[in-house]
């Protein structure tokens, strides 16, 4: 079978969008991007803000539609939201009337699944993520790394193909972030789930990802693909050699000119 057509894949052919809001100037967030992920990469999108790494996201998921070019997952054309891919976003968005088992055993339920089943899948996703002893709390009673902890769990309790996550970690700080990011490698690497991840931070990019696609900005378009070489499992005392030092400073000086211009500062 063509990589290209099996579970998991994604191909972005020719892809652009151009958000037209009323009465204001079209805006040209994508031009002509153009990106193959094979079922079982780890793929994490960089570049300045503005770049278009969310809408090329929502474009994954299918929230969002190309104004040209075509995207596939599995063979199949995205037209919409599908269960084959599950988003999880910077801020959790739980269900504050709901346990954490409930939040999780959600998507599931909303599927037609019997709660009890569902509930049953919902624990050992909770267990996986290191939560089982939280599954009666509440949201409001976890810290926010173990609420982004839950909304993982959640994503991955409907068993998508395809995993999308637009800045999961953004709002943790920084110690929990890097644990964080080692954990989801281990999901990752235990399931083979195409994963795409969207980070500011280029080290986290660089530690986490088979390849890194770095976006320039005002259109946004693919700047270059970076190949990164590391073998797994990969430990956090990578971050610290220099070839990872090499590979970060590489990518900072594709994007470093935009973002000092999106600050200002240029
Ligand atoms: N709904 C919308 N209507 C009009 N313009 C939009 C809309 N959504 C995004 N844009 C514009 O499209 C461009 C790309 O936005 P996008 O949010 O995808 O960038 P980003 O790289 O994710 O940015 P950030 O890192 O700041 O989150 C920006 O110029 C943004 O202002």
């Amino acid at each position: 079978m063509d990589t290209n057509t099996e579970p998991g894949s994604i191909v972005v052919d020719g892809v652009g969008l151009t958000f037209t809001p009323p009465r204001r100037d079209p805006v040209v967030a994508l031009e002509d991007v153009n990106l193959t992920v094979a079922p079982g990469e780890f793929v994490c999108v960089v570049g300045a803000s503005g770049s278009g790494k969310s809408t090329l996201l929502r474009l994954l998921d299918g929230l969002l539609e190309p104004t040209y070019g075509t995207i596939t997952a599995g063979g199949e054309e995205v037209s919409g939201p599908s269960p084959d891919r599950a988003m999880v976003f910077q801020t959790d968005n739980l269900m504050p009337w709901s346990t954490v088992i409930d939040n999780v055993a959600y998507g599931l339920v909303l599927g037609g699944m019997k709660r009890s089943e569902a509930r049953e899948i919902a624990a050992t996703q909770l267990e996986r993520v290191g939560l089982a002893k939280s599954a009666r709390q509440y949201p409001r009673q976890l810290s926010g790394g173990m609420r982004q902890r839950v909304n993982i769990a959640r994503a991955l309790a409907v068993n998508p193909q395809v995993l999308l996550l637009d800045e999961p970690f953004a709002a943790l700080d920084a110690q929990t972030r890097e644990i964080m990011s080692a954990e989801l490698l281990g999901i990752w690497s235990a399931d083979q789930k195409t994963v795409v991840f969207i980070t500011h931070q280029i080290d986290e990019a660089v530690y986490l990802a088979d390849r890194v696609v770095v976006l320039s900005a005002h259109p946004g378009t693919v700047r270059e693909i970076v190949t990164v070489p590391f073998d797994r499992p990969r430990d956090l005392s990578l971050k610290r050699t220099p070839e990872f030092g090499r590979i970060v400073d590489h990518i900072w000086s594709l994007i470093e000119d935009e973002v000092r211009g999106s600050l200002g500062l240029s």
